[in-house]
């Protein structure tokens, strides 16, 4: 069963409910993980409201003296971010809809006829403000600058942590992991936590450039030393002088290149191309690959005494389907960046999408999933972030297939049962010809109940 809670920190949560009943069901459900004020009507609400920052509001539509969605849109002119559940009679979902559309986090139907997926619901809305608050807790801490580089799951901690410790010392450093795992910007978060940092920090992809240019790139020229060159030029092993040199796709470096580079690090000097004077070369070299480098060198494709120059302290960059919990922490980050680059406000993520994205398998890493938030931004005119705004492409339309497939055995039941729940969905609005009243005929699941379901796995949007 999901979790309503995060384990270690106690979320605060405001249940606004008139009806008793009610509040004692929602306070013995989630009050034992969490802290938990109720309020019986919106006088009672506004004051708490004020008095403490609250993780979650869980609002009842109908107060005596006020209506929830208004309450809820005062609460939000006043805090923003705050994350919100709407509790509604089946006679006023069109509104919950309307309100989900305003920024309302989802709505729950009352009276509620399955605890489990009440709990699940709460659970991940407390995940949203879990990843709003860490990203703000983050930016303050790196507000000097550093790049943003976001992660707390385990193995991102243990990487960074590594990071942490060699970025001071005066070490070569080679970053290993597959495309869009963030090579990059950690490789100039270990120069901004250099004492290098203040000296340059010269990149430069191995892979992307042809022998002959990486050649005069790295090393320089003299004035004449080939067609073309009309002015003496430094490279890049001068420029980066007392500073840090990342050079991206080692791996894709020709042999020659390779042996010059060797030179260089041996020595601590380099020569331009057309001199024969040497000149110091004073940098820390940070190199990065996506393929595995002791592979290249099995294969001879990499010289083996320049891979052990290179591989002093090698630091693994986890793949993001690695990064339990970092995913919506991460798309919440992009939702926010593009939001302020577009001029837009798209948000918060819907449930279902926040489960689509947490499913998918992200083959292209962090990359691909900031091009899916920022086309879901580019796209989306403002609003929730629903699952059809998220780029079916990029995330296995068959999780349940997918997860199926995989070696690493059976699906927990909850999981496949919720699986089954959606592909049936699909199936029977399908077989219904998109009419939710006929699938709720065919099915015989009542409409009301199966819409509120449908909307729940983003598989309708409206009403
Ligand atoms: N942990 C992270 N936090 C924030 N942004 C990230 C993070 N990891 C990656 N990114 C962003 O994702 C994109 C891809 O990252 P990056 O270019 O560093 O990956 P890479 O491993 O160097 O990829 P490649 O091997 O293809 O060069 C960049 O826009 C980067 O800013």
């Amino acid at each position: 069963m999901t979790s309503a809670m995060p384990p270690s920190t106690k979320s605060k949560v405001l249940i606004v409910d008139d009806d008793h009943y009610t509040r004692t069901l929602l306070d013995r459900l989630i009050g034992k993980s969490a802290d938990v004020r109720l309020a019986a009507d919106g006088a009672e609400a506004r004051k708490l409201f004020t008095a403490e920052d609250f993780n979650l509001v869980l609002m009842d539509q109908r107060l005596p003296a006020d209506n929830g969605i208004e309450l809820l849109r005062e609460f939000r002119a006043r805090r923003p971010r705050l994350v919100s559940i709407l509790m509604t009679g089946y006679a006023d979902v069109r509104e919950a809809v309307a309100a989900v559309r305003e920024g309302v986090f989802d709505y729950l139907n009352k009276p509620f006829e399955d605890l489990e997926t009440l709990e699940a619901v709460i659970g991940k809305a407390l995940e949203l403000d879990r990843a709003y608050r860490e990203i703000d807790d983050l930016r303050a801490r790196l507000g000097d600058g550093t790049p943003a580089v976001i992660g707390r799951s385990p193995a991102m901690e243990q990487m960074l942590g590594q990071v942490r410790q060699v970025a001071g010392l005066d070490t070569t450093v080679l970053l290993e992991g597959e495309s869009g795992t963030g090579k990059d910007v950690v490789a100039k978060l270990i120069h901004a936590w250099s004492p290098r940092a203040a000296k340059p920090f010269m990149e430069v992809n191995c892979g992307a450039l042809p022998e002959s240019l990486l050649e005069s790139l790295l090393f320089g020229y003299e004035k004449g030393a080939f067609t073309g060159a009309s002015v003496a030029s430094a490279g890049y092993f001068e420029k980066a002088n007392g500073g840090n040199l990342f050079l991206d796709e080692i791996a894709d470096m020709s042999p020659k290149l390779q042996s010059n580079l060797l030179r260089v690090l041996q020595d601590h000097q380099c020569m331009r191309i057309g001199s024969t004077q040497p000149r110091q070369a004073d940098f820390r070299l940070i190199c990065a690959t996506n393929r595995a480098l002791a592979g290249e060198v099995k294969a001879g494709r990499f010289r083996e005494d320049l891979f052990y120059r290179i591989n002093v302290v090698a630091v693994r960059l986890p793949p993001l389907r690695e990064r339990a919990g970092d995913v919506i922490l991460l798309a919440t980050h992009f939702l926010e960046h593009f939001n302020a680059k577009f001029g837009k406000s798209c948000g918060p993520l819907t449930p279902a999408a926040v489960r689509m994205l947490e499913a998918a398998q992200w083959p292209g890493n962090v990359r691909e999933l900031q091009h899916c938030i920022e086309r879901a931004v580019a796209l989306h005119p403002g609003g929730p972030i629903d699952t059809m705004h998220l780029c079916p492409g990029d995330v296995p339309p068959a999780v349940g297939a997918a997860q199926s497939e995989t070696t690493s055995g059976p699906a927990a039941y909850e999981e496949a049962r919720a699986l089954f729940e959606r592909d049936y969905l699909k199936c029977i609005l399908d077989a219904a010809g998109g009419n939710v009243s006929e699938a709720a005929r065919l099915s015989g699941i009542p409409r009301q109940n199966l819409y509120v379901r449908m909307k729940r796995w983003g598989v309708v949007t409206d009403q």
